[in-house]
C-alpha cells in the first residue's frame, strides 16, 4: 500500500531543520582570498583612521589666526619653510606668517591648523626665501581631515557574520589584517540518484535525461557560502545507494541527495535513512514545490533528501539547507530576505499549499515589480535561469491577480532575515 504523508506548514519544518543547525567555526585565511568569504569575528578598529591629522588637498598648511584679515585686496604673506608630499614628515614647527607647502595625504606639520588650498594662494620667490600670498581668511581646521575621523580606535565597524565585500577587504587592509578569521566553509557532500541520468557529456539516449541537478545545487551551496564535495550519481539500486550514503556521510558537515525521496517504487531515499537509523524529520511539506522534501538527522548530522524535479530541487535547498549553511558562516540573519513587491502578471493557479514561484523581482520607478521567471511546475528548469527570488503566494486562496502586493525571497542578496515568517 502507498504510504501516506502528513504534510507539515514550512514555517514548522525550517523550524524543525533549525534545531539541528551547528555554530561556525573560525579559519584564518590571506587578506588575498577573504573577498566572499563571512567573516566569524566583530571587523574591530585597531587605530584611528587617520591616525594623524593629514591635509586633504595639496596647498599649505598654516596658522589660520595668520589669515585673519587677508583678503582680495589685502592679501597676507606667508614665508614658505619646508615641502612636505604624503608619506613625509617635517621636523618644522609652523610660527607666526609661515606655511609648510603640503601635499594631499601628508600629516600636518606642528603649529599648522589649517590647509589653504593651491588655487588660493600665489607663490613668490625672494632673495631671502620662498614666499606665498593668501587672500581669504581661514579658519580653524579648515581643510583638515581630523585623526579619527573615518574611525576610532575600538570601535566594531563590521558584524561577525557579515559577507565579505569590496569595502570590507579596505577595512581590513586598513586595519592590518593580513591574515582575516572568516568561517570555515561547512562541507556539503552531495549525490544524485537516478538510473535516468546521464553525465553531461553524454549523447542522449531514449528514457534518458543529463543529470542537472548536481551542477545546480553546487552553484546553490556556493552561492550559500560553502563548499561542495559531489561525489557523483547513483543508479536507483537500493544496496549501491545505500552503501554510497553511508559511506559518504561522516567526511561531510551537511549531506544532500536528490531525488528519489517520493512515493515511487525506486525512490530509496526513505528506506535508505531507516537502514541508517536516522530519524525523519518530515518527508512532506505543504508546499510547492517542494512537498517531499525530506529532512533527516542522523547523530545530529542533517541529511537533506531534495526532490528530483529540478525547480522542486532548487526551492527546497533555498528554503532549508541555505539557512543551515549560513547558520554555519556565523550569520545570525540565516534566512533569505523578504521584501514586499507588485505582482506583474497574473496568476491565477489556485493551490492548498503555499507557492514559491521563480521569479524576476526589478526595481521599476523606485519600486519592487515581480513576475514568474517561466513556467510554474516542478520539471521545469528553464524557469530558473531568470529566477533572482521566490514569489510567496499562500495557499488556500484562488489565485493572484496583476497589482496585488505580494512577499519575495530574493536569493542573491547577502543581508539575509532572521526569519522569514
Ligand atoms: N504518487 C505520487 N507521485 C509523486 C508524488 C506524490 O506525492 N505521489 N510527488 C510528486 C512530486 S510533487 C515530486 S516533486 C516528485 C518527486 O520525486 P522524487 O524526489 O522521488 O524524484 P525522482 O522520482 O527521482 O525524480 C523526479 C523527476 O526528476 C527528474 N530528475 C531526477 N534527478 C534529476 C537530476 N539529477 N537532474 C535532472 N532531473 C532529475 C527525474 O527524471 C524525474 O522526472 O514526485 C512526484 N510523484
Ligand atoms: O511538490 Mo513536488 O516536490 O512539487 O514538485
Ligand atoms: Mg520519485
Amino acid at each position: 500500500m502507498v504510504e501516506r504523508r502528513t504534510p507539515i506548514q514550512i514555517g514548522e519544518a525550517v523550524k524543525k531543520v533549525m534545531e539541528y543547525k551547528l555554530e561556525g567555526s573560525t579559519e584564518f585565511v590571506s587578506i588575498n582570498d577573504s573577498y566572499g568569504r563571512f567573516l566569524s569575528d566583530d571587523l574591530k578598529a585597531t587605530s584611528d583612521v587617520p591616525h594623524f591629522d593629514r591635509a586633504p588637498y595639496d596647498g599649505y598648511a598654516v596658522r589660520s589666526e595668520d589669515t585673519r584679515g587677508a583678503a582680495q585686496t589685502s592679501p597676507v604673506k606667508f614665508e614658505v619653510i619646508d615641502h612636505i608630499g604624503a608619506g613625509m614628515v617635517s621636523d618644522k614647527t609652523i610660527g607666526p606668517f609661515q606655511a609648510v607647502r603640503i601635499m594631499t595625504g601628508a600629516q600636518m606639520p606642528e603649529g599648522s591648523d589649517a590647509v589653504v588650498m593651491l588655487e588660493l594662494t600665489k607663490e613668490a620667490e625672494e632673495a631671502d626665501g620662498k614666499f606665498m600670498f593668501v587672500k581669504r581668511v581661514h579658519q580653524k581646521g579648515e581643510n583638515i581631515s581630523f585623526r579619527g575621523e573615518d574611525a576610532k580606535e575600538g570601535e566594531v565597524l563590521v558584524k561577525k557574520g557579515t559577507f565579505i565585500n569590496p569595502g570590507i577587504q579596505a577595512m581590513l587592509a586598513t586595519f592590518g589584517y593580513a591574515t582575516v578569521p572568516v568561517a570555515r566553509k561547512p562541507i556539503v557532500g552531495l549525490y544524485a540518484t537516478g538510473t535516468e541520468l546521464l553525465e553531461v557529456g553524454d549523447p542522449l539516449e531514449p528514457g534518458k535525461i543529463r543529470n542537472s541537478n548536481s551542477y545546480m545545487i553546487s552553484a546553490q551551496v556556493q552561492r550559500a557560502g560553502a563548499e561542495v564535495r559531489y561525489f557523483g550519481q547513483l543508479p536507483d539500486d537500493f544496496e549501491t545507494c545505500y552503501e554510497a550514503v553511508r559511506a559518504a556521510i561522516g567526511g561531510v558537515d551537511i549531506f544532500i541527495t536528490t531525488g528519489g525521496v517520493s512515493v515511487g517504487d525506486f525512490d530509496y531515499l526513505p528506506q535508505i535513512y531507516e537502514k541508517l537509523g536516522a530519524e525523519v524529520l518530515f518527508n512532506k511539506v505543504a508546499v510547492r514545490p517542494g512537498s517531499v522534501t525530506t529532512v533527516a538527522q542522523l547523530h545530529g548530522k542533517l541529511l537533506f533528501g531534495l526532490s528530483g524535479n529540478p525547480s522542486a530541487c532548487y526551492v527546497g535547498f533555498e528554503l532549508f539547507a541555505r539557512p543551515i549553511i549560513r547558520t554555519m558562516l556565523c550569520s545570525d540573519k540565516p534566512h533569505l530576505r523578504k521584501e514586499r513587491a507588485r505582482l506583474e502578471a497574473d496568476f491565477p493557479k489556485a493551490n492548498p499549499f503555499t507557492r514559491f514561484v521563480r521569479s524576476a523581482l526589478t526595481i521599476q520607478d523606485g519600486k519592487l515589480i515581480v513576475t514568474p521567471s517561466g513556467l510554474d511546475k516542478s520539471n521545469i528548469i528553464m524557469s530558473l535561469a531568470g529566477a533572482n527570488s521566490l514569489m510567496i503566494l499562500p495557499g488556500g486562496t484562488r489565485g493572484f491577480e496583476r497589482g496585488m502586493k505580494v512577499e519575495v525571497l530574493m536569493l542573491e542578496d547577502q543581508t539575509g532575515s532572521d526569519w522569514p515568517w
